[in-house]
């Protein structure tokens, strides 16, 4: 419990701009967010005997040509780069984020250092994506801090059995004005993630979706992915089942975050395709986890479902929770001249039964 509001008081920390140690298991670094520093924070974080370097993620590292700089053994290693007086903010920002790439392509030269402390060099990574922040930070070994966090804490912030049903309604809705809405909380993640049942629960699996939250599909109507209808479709595909249950998931972006989304759009214009644009950011392709899924479902106490997806990492995802899917029901769905190189490469790059 302690454990996991000490992750949650890091990831505020770290969003709001303030300094963080990360403890280790090799070292502690001191950590401030590139995204969310300015210039007062940044002056106060460089006091010491040097300025504080720059730790990138190692996708970054290998866009920006520092693969041969880093230990050759270890190429998913974080890359550190030393602070020199020209490397000030706007600069390491444009170090940070790819998609600035095009407005300010010359960059360098940069010497990469030693990473003293891998772990502890990765668990702050894994801090600022949990943050939904770029992975790129300015380190130093000493500082004051607002939070401390280690590896356990980011696990026990993660761990799906800390969710609990928070409240729950009669939802009349246009496809079923029976409907009822369950409300989750999290202890530490402050994610409020939520299940729409649909129909009478009979006995039978419910035909379930596992919906990722999608602000510019779900509600702004966008066409650059299948969000809208498959959500709108899943619904209605349960009114023709004996009952269903819809789960939304404030996983936006496959867990990359609204404002990374974005970024990985800005990518997709400049000719990515949405797993390179991902890996660029230097996200995972899918940071997803379907553990809560699986909690939530286990909580409804349906632990027998059909799935409605093309995904099989859902499926995986549930089974490997102990949650059987008797059933995987396609659903495709709202492709357009828009998101048809999206879909594609769904099907050719992950796995997407499409
Ligand atoms: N990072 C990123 N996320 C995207 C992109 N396009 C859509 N998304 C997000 O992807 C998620 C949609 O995933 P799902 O509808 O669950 O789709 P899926 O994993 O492909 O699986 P099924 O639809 O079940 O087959 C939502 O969170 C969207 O916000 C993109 O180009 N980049
Ligand atoms: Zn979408």
């Amino acid at each position: 419990m302690s454990a996991s509001r000490d992750a949650a008081r890091a990831i505020d920390a770290l969003k709001r701009g303030w300094p963080v140690a990360v403890d280790g298991p090799d070292g502690v670094l001191h950590v401030l967010a590139v995204e969310t520093a300015h210039g007062p924070s940044l002056e106060a974080f460089d006091e010491g005997a040097a300025p504080a370097d720059l730790l990138l993620s190692a996708a970054r590292a290998a866009t920006l040509r520092l693969a041969n700089q880093r230990e050759a053994a270890s190429p998913n290693c974080p890359a550190l780069i030393g602070r020199v007086p020209w490397l000030d903010l706007p600069t390491a920002i444009a170090l940070a984020d790819p998609a600035r790439d095009l407005e300010t392509p010359l960059k360098g030269p940069f010497l990469a250092q030693h990473v003293d402390a891998p772990e502890a060099a990765a668990t702050a990574l894994r801090l600022a994506r949990a943050a939904g922040l770029l992975p790129a930070l300015f380190v130093r070994a000493d500082g004051p801090v607002e939070a401390r966090v280690t590896p356990a804490d980011l696990d026990a912030y993660d761990d799906p059995a800390s969710l609990v049903v928070a409240a729950r309604a009669r939802l009349p809705v246009a496809e079923d004005a029976k409907a009822e809405i369950v409300a989750f909380r999290h202890a530490a993640d402050a994610a409020e993630h939520v299940a729409l049942i649909i129909g009478t629960p009979d006995g039978t699996p419910p035909l379930v979706r596992l919906h990722s939250e999608c602000l510019t599909g779900d509600v702004l109507g966008s066409l650059k992915c299948d969000c809208g209808p498959q959500l709108h479709g899943a619904l209605h595909a349960m009114t023709h089942a004996s009952w269903g249950i819809l789960l939304y998931l404030r996983q936006e972006g496959r867990g990359i975050g609204l404002i990374n989304k974005l970024r990985a759009y800005q990518l997709q214009d400049q000719g990515f395709d949405t797993v390179d644009a991902n890996l660029r950011l230097g996200f995972g392709v899918d940071q997803r986890d379907f553990r809560t899924a699986a909690r939530m479902l286990t909580l409804l106490g349906q632990t027998r479902v059909r799935v409605l997806t093309n995904n099989p990492n859902k499926v995986a995802g549930l089974e490997a929770q102990g949650v059987t899917v008797v059933e995987r029901v396609a659903h495709k769905m709202g492709e357009n001249p828009h998101n048809i190189a999206y879909l594609e490469t769904k099907r050719d790059r992950t796995g997407h039964l499409l």
